[in-house]
Order: C-alpha cells, then sequence, then structure tokens
C-alpha cells in the first residue's frame, strides 16, 4: 500500500487513453487504480496491460466508473462529451479531482462542470501542453499590443480521426486573443467561410480547420495586416505532451479547494 495519489484513466483505449495509461504507470507520484472503458467494448474484463501488448499490470478494464472513482483521488478524462459529464457527476459525489482534456464541450456542459466544480476540483483544458498554454498567453499580449489593422485568424490541423471542430486549442487560442482585444468572442467570432461570404469584417477573428492522417495537432495564430504578418505556431509531435500536462493537473489538484481551474493555474504561467 503506498499513499501515491490513486488514479483512473477513462476511455483507457483511445489515443489518448493509451498514453495516460503509460505515462500513470511509469510515473514515481501517483499509481493508477482503474481504467475505465464505454459498455460493450472488447477491453472491457480484461487485463489493461495485455490488452496494451505487454505484461499484465493486475487492473482489469472495466465499465462500472461507480466503485473505481469511489476509491480514486484523481480521474483523468479525455473521452466525449456525454460520459465526460457522467464522470463529473460521479467526480464531484466522490470529491475526486477531474482532470478534463475532453473537448467539443457545449454551454450546458459547462453548466454542468460549473455545478460539479462546487463539490471537487475540476481542472479542464482544449490542451494540456506546456507550448500551448504559453502560447494562449503569448496570443493575449499579442492581440493587446496591436489594433484592428492585423485579422486574427487561428488556422488548427488535425487527424483524421477527429470528431469536433474547430479544436479545443483553436477556441482557448480565439479566447485568448479576444481577452487581448477587450472583446467577448462570441460576438467577433467567424467560424465558417463557404461560398459567398461577404468582405471580411475587420475585428472578427476567424478560424479554420485541417483534418488529415495522423497530423496529432497544429496550431497558428495569424496576425495579418497591410505590408506585414505575425505567425504564433504551436506543433504538437507527440500526444505525451498532453498526457504529462493532465497528470501534472491530477497531482496539482490534490488537496485545493473545489472549483473550476486550468492549465494555466496549473503551469503557474498568470504570474508571468
Ligand atoms: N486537452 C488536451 O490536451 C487534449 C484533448 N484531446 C481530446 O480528448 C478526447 C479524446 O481524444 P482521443 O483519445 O483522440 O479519442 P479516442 O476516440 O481515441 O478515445 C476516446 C475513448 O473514450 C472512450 N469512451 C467513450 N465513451 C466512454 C464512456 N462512456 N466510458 C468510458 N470510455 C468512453 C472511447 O471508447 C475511446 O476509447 C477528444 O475530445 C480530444 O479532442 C485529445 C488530445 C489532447
Ligand atoms: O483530438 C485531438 O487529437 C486533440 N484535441 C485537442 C483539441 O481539440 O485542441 C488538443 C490537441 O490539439 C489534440
Amino acid at each position: 500500500m503506498t499513499d501515491l495519489p490513486g488514479i483512473v484513466i477513462t476511455g483507457a483505449s483511445g489515443r489518448m487513453g493509451q498514453m495516460l495509461v503509460n505515462t500513470v504507470l511509469n510515473s514515481n507520484s501517483a499509481r493508477l487504480v482503474g481504467a475505465l472503458e464505454r459498455p460493450g467494448h472488447t477491453w472491457i474484463g480484461r487485463d489493461l496491460g495485455a490488452v496494451m501488448g505487454g505484461a499484465e499490470v493486475g487492473i482489469n478494464v472495466t465499465d462500472d466508473p461507480l466503485e473505481l472513482i469511489a476509491r480514486a483521488q484523481a480521474v483523468i478524462d479525455f473521452t466525449a462529451p456525454a460520459a465526460t459529464m457522467d464522470f463529473a457527476t460521479l467526480c464531484a459525489q466522490a470529491r475526486c479531482v477531474h482532470v478534463i482534456g475532453t473537448t467539443g464541450l457545449s454551454e450546458a456542459d459547462l453548466k454542468h462542470l460549473s455545478a460539479a466544480a462546487r463539490h471537487a476540483v475540476v481542472v479542464r483544458a482544449g490542451n494540456m501542453s506546456l507550448g500551448v498554454n504559453l502560447l494562449t498567453q503569448l496570443t493575449k499580449r499579442v492581440a493587446a499590443a496591436l489594433d484592428e489593422d492585423f485579422d486574427i485568424e487561428i488556422v488548427e490541423a488535425h487527424h483524421n480521426q477527429k470528431v469536433d471542430a474547430p479544436s479545443g486549442t483553436a477556441l482557448m487560442l480565439g479566447d485568448a486573443a479576444a481577452e487581448g482585444r477587450g472583446v467577448a468572442l462570441d460576438n467577433v467570432s467567424d467560424r465558417a467561410r463557404d461560398g459567398i461570404t461577404g468582405k471580411r469584417e475587420r475585428g472578427h477573428i476567424g478560424f479554420s480547420a485541417i483534418r488529415g492522417g495522423d497530423i496529432v495537432g497544429e496550431h497558428d495564430v495569424i496576425f495579418a495586416a497591410t505590408g506585414e504578418r505575425i505567425i504564433l505556431r504551436h506543433i504538437a509531435t507527440d500526444r505525451a505532451v498532453f498526457a504529462r500536462g493532465a497528470l501534472k493537473a491530477a497531482l496539482w489538484g490534490q488537496g485545493r479547494r473545489p472549483g473550476e481551474y486550468d492549465m494555466v493555474d496549473v503551469l503557474g504561467l498568470n504570474e508571468n
């Protein structure tokens, strides 16, 4: 028995799930206590290590979150919006830290998370990497320094299995740019252009999404004026950067007061 925080990974068979399992299993700061998958998944009831193609780890994958979350100190959750809402309720009941990487959440989902955060620590970010969270701060500063002569466009690229657009990261960057400009993103966001769209509106923030192959995640924030252009870019080449950030968040959340937090809080980037 050890005092290290016990972590449950949801969506264990997913691209991020498997990365998270390996990250926690290789950590000296946390221990893996459970792995969840959706009902009907072929991994249910089987040893997690074995289904991942390695040695047995003594943890059977389950589709029953109730008992598992009750004895966890943190749940790291990169799944899908409906599943994340269910896990948020259970984490709130268990007073356990809920680290959420899931993107594509609706306004109603965000309200649900705010309610859950009255009882538990909820750390959520559309991107858990250090680089992107630093990029949001840079974006805010550049947007604040430039006026609307600079058109802001956010371009993101991801693999062909991604189901939501714009990416969670693109929306974080859009929020940062809007905050820098002192406007609400909802009032200035251009999220789809097709056909005779009319001229670009001054002050708007545009989004474009590329989907193809195995691209892990790439984001450009373009500030385009007449005669010059600034481009802030982040390229993720390995999902380990997201998993490391998520584990850091799970550990950071231990002993904190219930509430909603993000990776800027976890990484202490607000102080810079
Ligand atoms: N915030 C961040 O840093 C990052 C966020 N993401 C986001 O994480 C999410 C997952 O991404 P991927 O791993 O690429 O997707 P994926 O499709 O490979 O994995 C999702 C997994 O969740 C499982 N799942 C769905 N419903 C479930 C339920 N009720 N209970 C348990 N498991 C359930 C699925 O079976 C699947 O294995 C997406 O929303 C993606 O945008 C991905 C990478 C980084
Ligand atoms: O689905 C992904 O893969 C990713 N999703 C996140 C997003 O929506 O921004 C983070 C990362 O870019 C990978």
